[in-house]
């Protein structure tokens, strides 16, 4: 089912959203918008103000300043809702928002059919449609043979595949991911990110939080970077390695894991931690290593190894923040 939005602009529209718990500011002005059929990765490091955003988004917070629409709709956040809350459930139809947070929201003593009942009836949902959508949507994250069983004697990585049904059982304009794979392993990794591709093909914008870098170029999602509480910078993987990324050539030095590796008196160069490799960044990486074999030679230190580090999200990351993207921080 396509979604359209009420008018031309994107469908998911975030404003100079501004956030502080206490006196720490977590959100400073951001700006984003996702199209429908688009998958967005938001990225940044523990702290940068992804789930925050993303809570917002949903309606769970409230932001201090700024405006965030879905299809053209203001979202407010529960407090703002309060008592209307059910009057915009009725009015609205099904909620055009599909939100999985970090932790697993489905219920653990309750089968996953009834769950994905719930959370379908929730967004307003019923009868015959309802009873589709939940076949449907177990088909889809491999979970048909697990309806009559309770969340509590799942495996951690059905549990999650459950988590997400419960997020897409309404097939929402827009859907809401808050790091869906933390902790999953290779196989539910993979078919979470298949069913991700789908509903973006089927027109469902997706904002994604993650730490996995891969992820993001499996997905070919277009990526934010959002760093203490700021938009670095935005665009698809390969517009923002090209604008962004370092090209180095890495040479290992026989006996240098011990010692370090030697001085060879090229500006910019670094030594890998605890690796005897170092980085030289460069634009020609042919004549990099031809001045570093000769630098080596006049040394007498023995090369081991070349490699060429192409640019990459990782080296995005660390021209934009001076730190590197560290993966299982999440
Ligand atoms: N409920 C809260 N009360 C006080 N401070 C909070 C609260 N939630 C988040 N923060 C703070 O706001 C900032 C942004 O946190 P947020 O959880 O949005 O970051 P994140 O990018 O999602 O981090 P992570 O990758 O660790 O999940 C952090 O400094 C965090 O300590």
């Amino acid at each position: 089912m396509p979604h359209t939005t009420a008018s031309d602009g994107p469908l998911l529209d975030v404003r100079s959203v501004a956030k502080a718990y206490g006196g720490n500011a977590a959100l400073r002005g951001v700006d984003l918008a996702v199209a429908a059929g688009e998958i967005t990765a938001l990225l940044g490091r523990n702290g940068a103000g992804k789930s925050t955003l993303v809570s917002i988004v949903a309606g769970l917070r409230e932001p201090d300043a700024g405006t965030v629409t879905v299809a053209g709709r203001p979202v407010r956040g529960a407090r703002a809702r309060g008592r209307n809350a059910r009057r915009d459930a009725e009015g609205g139809g099904p909620s055009a928002v599909g939100y999985a947070g970090q932790d697993t929201a489905v219920y653990p003593n309750v089968t996953v059919r009834d769950n994905l009942r719930l959370f379908g009836r929730l967004s307003g949902l019923r009868g015959a449609p309802l009873r589709d959508a939940v076949a449907g949507t177990a088909e889809r994250l491999e979970l048909a043979g697990l309806l009559d069983r309770k969340p509590r004697d799942l495996s951690g990585g059905e549990r999650r595949r459950a988590h997400i049904a419960a997020a897409v059982v309404h097939r929402p304009a827009l859907l809401l991911l808050d790091e869906p794979t933390l902790g999953a392993d290779v196989v539910t990794r993979a078919r979470l990110l298949e069913v991700v591709r789908k509903l973006a093909a089927e027109g469902t914008a997706v904002l994604y939080t993650t730490h996995y870098l891969q992820e993001v170029a499996d997905l070919d999602a277009r990526v934010v970077v959002l760093d203490d509480g700021r938009v670095l910078a935005e665009g698809g993987v390969a517009e923002l390695s090209a604008r962004h990324g370092l090209t180095a050539v890495e040479v290992a030095f026989e006996g240098a894991a011990a010692d370090g590796p030697p001085d060879l008196g090229i500006p910019g160069t670094t030594a890998v931690e605890g690796t005897g490799v170092l980085r030289i960044p460069c634009a020609d990486t042919a004549a990099a290593i031809a001045d570093v074999a000769t630098r080596a030679g006049a040394l007498g230190a023995r090369i081991t190894g070349v490699e060429v580090i192409e640019p990459s999200l990782e080296s995005v990351f660390l021209t934009l923040t001076g730190r590197r993207y560290d993966e299982e921080a999440g």
